[in-house]
């Protein structure tokens, strides 16, 4: 079997939604498809009325597949500090043509303020490795090991794209949907992420500076977080960018466009390339001539993000057959 649906960017691409269906007859919401977690949970019948600001509710009463899990509960909190909470039911899950028929659906009792104020998201849908999975007393499996068994391939793929819509398949690697050599990476699996290591990166038309850089391919993630030495070096080319405390990020001036940032991947040469449109990530004012860096510091994180400001400028495989993440340009 294989399936897939379309991606669509909200504001900046801060996040990128994705109508996936839940239960008899279907219900229809706008997902997050989130690499970097392993829930899956929906704004539902059961939220707090006053943590709902215009989401689509799942209500589990009104689908005929659907079956409580007694006694098992769920609790989440991500690293932006965002969290949510709730109780679990089993029901049929499809994104697009893929269908898997007892899938963890985790109903949210309480979200955090984040999560209220961001209204066209109606939930995750957490596509990291099982060990991350919150809920208990027994942990559930992400749709995407539930339906490996019976894909094609034991793979998703990530096309996300600036500002228009992009798509997740699963099951298939789409042969139009980019250039060049696919170059396949190791996956440390340990930490539940899709943990991978580059080699480093080379700024504008300069050298290509050979440092590894361990981090998670993470779609949940806006921006691009790296250590700080690459960030200094990235802004310290562009005149006018400064770490401002209180946007507490980096800030560079919309315009000229900012240098080009590549980060290498694997052992050949192979390199990932973001336009430096893309480190203009939102203006910070309403002049529009400050923007905020898409490119910001992981001091504290442990681990380089691989978010959607890098994500979007390739063709990413997610391979659960061998755990290895495959990297193209397009
Ligand atoms: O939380 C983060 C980013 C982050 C910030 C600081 C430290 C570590 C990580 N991403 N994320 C990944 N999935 C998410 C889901 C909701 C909110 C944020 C989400």
């Amino acid at each position: 079997s294989t399936g897939g649906a379309v991606a669509t960017p909200e504001d900046h691409d801060v996040e990128y939604l994705t109508p996936v269906s839940i239960g008899t007859p279907e219900q229809i919401l706008n997902l997050d498809i989130d690499t970097g977690s392993s829930d899956l949970w929906v704004f539902s019948s059961e939220t707090s009325r006053s943590e709902v600001k215009g989401q689509t509710l799942y209500d589990p009463s009104n689908s005929s597949t659907a079956q409580k899990l007694e006694g098992y509960t769920w609790s989440i909190s991500y690293g932006d500090g965002s969290s949510s909470a709730g109780e679990v039911y089993l029901d049929t899950v499809s994104i697009g043509a893929l269908t898997v028929s007892s899938q963890a659906v985790e109903v949210a009792q309480k979200v955090s303020s984040e999560f209220t104020s961001d209204s066209n998201n109606d939930g995750l849908l957490g596509l990291g490795f099982g060990s991350l999975n919150t809920v208990q007393p027994n942990a559930q499996k992400t749709f995407f090991d539930n339906a490996m068994p019976a894909l094609d391939s034991p793979v998703f793929t990530a096309d996300l794209k600036a500002g228009i819509p992009g798509r997740y398949n699963f099951g298939y690697i789409d042969p139009n949907a980019y250039t060049g050599n696919i170059t396949y990476v190791s996956v440390d699996d340990s930490q539940g992420f899709w943990d991978w290591t580059s080699p480093g990166y080379a700024i504008g038309s300069g050298s290509f500076e050979n440092t590894t850089i361990k981090g998670i391919a993470d779609t949940g993630t806006s921006l691009l977080l790296l250590p700080s030495s690459v960030v200094s070096a990235y802004y310290g080319k562009i005149s006018g960018a400064k770490y401002d405390s209180t946007q507490a990020g980096y800030v560079l001036p919309c315009s000229p466009t900012p240098p080009d940032f590549a980060f290498g991947v694997g052992d050949d040469g192979a390199a990932i390339v973001l336009p430096g449109k893309y480190i203009n990530y939102a203006p910070t004012g309403s002049s529009g001539t400050t923007c905020f860096g898409g490119i910001q510091g992981d001091s504290g994180i442990g681990f380089a993000i691989f978010g959607d400001v890098a994500l979007k400028a390739a063709f990413v495989v997610f391979d659960g057959g061998s755990k290895t993440l495959g990297w193209a340009s397009k």
